[in-house]
């Protein structure tokens, strides 16, 4: 039987230690403050947003809280990034994702200033990380390799299949395993025989957004599998992209959906908010 790799738990530790940090940047007069824009009433961003107020509260983290009607312009999205943008005092700015249909999210995302841009999202920040400068990583790949370190989870020379090439999840976590000295493969929907190349994987991380796709036959024994996947199904529960009991018996470790990748999202977003406070000393 698989480890059962918990994002939960340690999504916990690791707030617990930025709550230290937070605690010192204070004393030296920094309160870092996230401030956090939610566009519409989508029920799923709604959680996710009071998610990571919760949590900032948990950390220590100043939280402005913008819920803008469902109607907001581009217009008045961008005037209000700007003035943010503008502010001493906010040294994080989140834009809860999707926006609605009458904003273009690229231009939103290339309006937050790098240095604030704590999702990772900005095209400076991707490229900082393709070409290995720091920056801020998106929180979702960032979590997944936490996750594989504080498990020891070796990624170095390890055959890396990464499911789906998204700006969000697959691009960014198959340069992150790059950066770790990973081989990495990325498989999409013109991969030719899938299941085949995923057995190769020593580390698979599936982010293809459909329920149960990834079943026994994709899975080499021992392997490492990370379920990225976040679908809601018809009976309201919530189902990865991985059929877990058949992958759990073969694989070495596995994440579970929930309490797997989903929770190191919102850890590493504190993270990233405490680094751009800690910057903002120098
Ligand atoms: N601006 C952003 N928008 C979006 C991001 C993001 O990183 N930045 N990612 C996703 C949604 N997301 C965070 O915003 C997110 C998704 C899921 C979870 C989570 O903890 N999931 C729980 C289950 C929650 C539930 O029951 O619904 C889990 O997996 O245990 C956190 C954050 C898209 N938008």
């Amino acid at each position: 039987m698989s480890i059962l790799i918990d994002g939960r738990k340690t999504s916990g530790i690791i707030k617990d230690e930025l709550r230290d940090q937070v605690m010192d940047l204070k004393k030296q007069g920094i309160e870092p403050t996230l401030a956090v824009v939610l566009v519409g009433e989508d029920p799923a961003s709604q959680v996710y947003v009071k998610h990571k107020k919760k949590a900032c509260e948990y950390v220590g983290v100043r939280s402005l809280s913008y819920e803008l009607p469902a109607e907001t312009t581009e217009e008045e999205l961008l005037e209000l990034i700007a003035t943010l943008n503008g502010r001493d005092d906010v040294h994080g700015i989140l834009v809860q994702l999707p926006l609605p249909k009458q904003i273009n999210e690229e231009k939103v995302l290339l309006a937050i200033d790098p240095i604030k841009d704590v999702d990772g999202f900005h095209p400076i920040s991707v490229g900082n990380l393709s070409i290995g400068r720091d920056g801020f990583v998106s929180c979702t790949p960032a979590g997944i390799i936490e996750l594989l370190k504080r498990y020891d989870i070796p990624i170095q020379g390890q055959n890396c299949v990464v499911i789906g090439r998204s700006n969000i999840v697959g691009k960014p976590v198959s340069m992150l395993l790059l950066r770790e000295s990973g081989t990495v493969t990325i498989c999409h929907s013109k991969t030719r025989d899938l299941p085949g190349v995923c057995k190769k994987a020593d580390i698979l991380v599936v982010a293809i957004g459909r329920p149960n796709f990834v079943t026994k036959d994709f899975v080499k024994e021992g392997a490492t599998i990370i379920d990225v996947g976040m679908n809601r199904l018809e009976n309201g529960k919530l189902c990865g992209d991985v059929a877990y009991d058949e992958c759990a018996e073969i694989a070495g470790a596995i994440t579970p959906v929930p309490r797997g990748v989903g929770p190191m999202t919102i850890a590493m977003l504190m993270k990233n908010c405490v680094e751009a406070a800690s910057k903002s000393l120098s």
